[in-house]
This record gives structure tokens, sequence and C-alpha cells, in this order.
């Protein structure tokens, strides 16, 4: 084959793989296994991949009920042309599209939309906010883990976590009495039972998981509608003095934890929101109220 030949091969090559992976995403979405606000929080991202290049059309139409003539009149009450792609919605269609399809699934999803996750680094302070909201908001319910590492002193069985062997963490994976588990920095396994998150939702109560990323990602697909929360540091240097200062660590595993935090902190914007903890009053506060309203600040 001459050069222009092979150029001509290796872009059709290309093609067909960005039409499999647009394809790819839309059955993800109509299969429910993808959240089309996860698919809309990906999408902007440089270079465009595939849920940048799905046409809005196709988007919305791989939502299940949404069919054609509902598309269109979503497209017009938007003021979105037919033929946008996701990933080149100017800044004001895109938030108006995320907000539609925010309330559009928060009012479809049958269970309260009150489960709050908080998840962010190593030694960013969640134990410490989710400590504040269990003395501060009784009315909020903490979720107790499972966990196969061992009691630190002063760790209560039941209040801080509930320490189970690894023979009763794999009956309780086997039996699905988990809503999701995760193995946490190459060492322990981690849980939340799911028997009180569901009974407090059903209640009309308040649910705090304060868990790692991967957890978080879970209850993502587990429960769409579980809100996100990303507790940030004030900056790097004071994630480091934090992690340093709590002195519970050694020096390699302070090191090792700082690594997964530089990976972690660039998830950021897989989640709904964002609170910085500068101060662990007001960062309690921004969390509690996240579950008050329905439409906080993104
Ligand atoms: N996925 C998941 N992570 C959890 C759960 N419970 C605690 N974690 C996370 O496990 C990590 C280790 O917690 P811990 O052993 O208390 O030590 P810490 O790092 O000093 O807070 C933290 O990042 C927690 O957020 C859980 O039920 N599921
Ligand atoms: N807002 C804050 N200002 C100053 N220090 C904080 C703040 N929040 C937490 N800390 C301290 O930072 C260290 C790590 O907090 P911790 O709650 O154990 O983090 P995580 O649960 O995220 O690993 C602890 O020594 C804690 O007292």
């Amino acid at each position: 084959m001459n050069p222009p030949e092979v150029d001509r091969v290796a872009a059709s090559r290309a093609a067909v793989a960005a039409r499999r992976a647009r394809a790819a995403v839309k059955a993800a979405i109509a299969a429910g296994e993808r959240n089309p606000l996860d698919v809309m929080r990906t999408a902007f991202a440089e270079p465009l991949g595939a849920e940048g290049k799905l046409r809005v059309t196709e988007f919305l139409t791989s939502i299940p009920a949404i069919g054609v003539t509902k598309m269109h009149r979503i497209m017009d009450d938007l003021g979105i042309s037919p033929a946008k792609r996701l990933g080149g919605l100017g800044k004001h269609q895109r938030e108006r599209l995320y907000d539609f399809l925010y309330d559009r699934l928060s009012a479809r999803t049958p269970a309260p939309a009150r489960l709050v996750v908080l998840a962010g680094p190593t030694a960013v302070g969640k134990g410490t906010v989710a400590n504040h909201i269990r003395e501060n908001h009784p009315d909020v319910l903490l979720s107790v883990s499972a966990t196969t590492r061992a009691p630190r002193p002063g760790e209560v069985e039941g209040v801080s976590y509930y320490f189970v062997d690894d023979a009763e963490f794999d009956r309780m994976v086997e039996e699905g009495e988990l809503l999701e588990w995760a193995t946490v920095h190459n060492a322990h396994r981690y849980g939340t039972p799911r028997g009180p998150v569901d009974a407090a939702l059903a209640a009309g109560n308040s649910v705090l998981l304060e868990i790692d990323i991967q957890g978080a990602r879970s209850v993502r697909r587990a429960m769409p509608e579980a809100r996100l929360v990303f507790l940030q540091p004030p900056s790097w240097e004071e994630l480091v003095r934090r992690l340093v200062g709590r002195g519970t660590e050694t020096a390699s595993e302070q090191a090792r934890r700082l690594e997964t935090a530089k990976v972690e902190l660039a998830s950021v914007d897989e989640f709904d929101f964002q609170v910085v903890n500068s101060d662990v009053g007001e960062a309690a506060q921004e969390v509690v109220d996240l579950m008050k309203t329905r439409k906080a600040k993104r």
C-alpha cells in the first residue's frame, strides 16, 4: 500500500472504533449500567472521548423512557440544535441539560434522594467531619461499616466499625448483605451493610456514608440517586500536614497513601459536589445542607 492508502485505512479503522465506542456508551445507558449524569460529566474532557462525541439526540434517546418525540420536545425546550454533540454544548446549554436530567432522574427514582456519600483522599478529614455530623446532627444516620482490620485503641464495636474476620466478611459478601465493599489501601476490606441504609431511607431519614472513592463509585452504580461529595483539602501541603500530624501511619505508609491521594484528587470530577475542609464545623454544615435542599450548588 502506498502512504495515502495506509492513511485512509487507518482513518477508517479509527472511525469504526469510534462508532463502536459511542454505541457502547449508548448501550450502557440503555441498560441502566451508566448514569446519564455520569456520562455528561465525562463528556467535556479534552480530547473528546466517546461520550463527548455522542450527539445529544442519540444520548437522550438511549435513556430509557425517552423516545424520539419526547427527545425533540426536550431539545426544543432546552434550546439545543439536533446537530450538537454532547462535548460541543456551550456552558449554559450544558447546565440546562444537566439540571433537566438531574430533576428527571431524581423524580423518577423511587428511593428518597437522601443518601450522601462523603469521600476524599486520606487524612483530608473525612472521619473528623463525619464525627462532627454524628455529634451535632443526630437526625442523620451515619452508616457503620464492616471491616476486616483490627480495632485501634478506643474504637468501639458497632460504633466505629463492625470488626469481622475474613470468613464473616466473605459470608456478608456472598449473602448480598453489603451495599458496596472495597479493599482499601491494599490492606483490609471495608463494606457498607445494606440493611440499616435501606431502613433509614425507607423511613425518610438521611444517611451519610463515609467511605473510600472506589466505594463511592459502587454506590453511584447501585443507587444513582446518591449524592457524592468529594472532601477537598485546603491545599496539598495541608493534606500532608494532616496525614503526618495524625501520626497513625509509618513514614513509608504515609508515602504510599500520598501517592494514592494524588490519583484520588484527580477523580474529583466524578463527584456531584466538592466541599473544602478548612473548618470542620463549616464543612460538616455544607454536607448536611446538601441533604436538606434538592438543588444545592454544584
Ligand atoms: N469502600 C468503603 N470504604 C470504607 C468503608 N468504611 C471505611 N472506608 C474507608 O476506608 C479507609 C480506611 O479507614 P480507616 O481504617 O478508618 O483508616 P483511616 O484512613 O485512618 O480513616 C478510609 O478511606 C475510609 O473512608 C466502607 O464501608 N466501604
Ligand atoms: N478542618 C481541619 N482542620 C485541621 N485539622 C483537621 C481538620 N479536619 C481534620 N483534621 C485533622 O486531620 C487529620 C486527619 O483527619 P481524619 O479525619 O483522620 O482524616 P480521614 O478520615 O480523611 O483519613 C486528623 O489529625 C484531624 O484531627
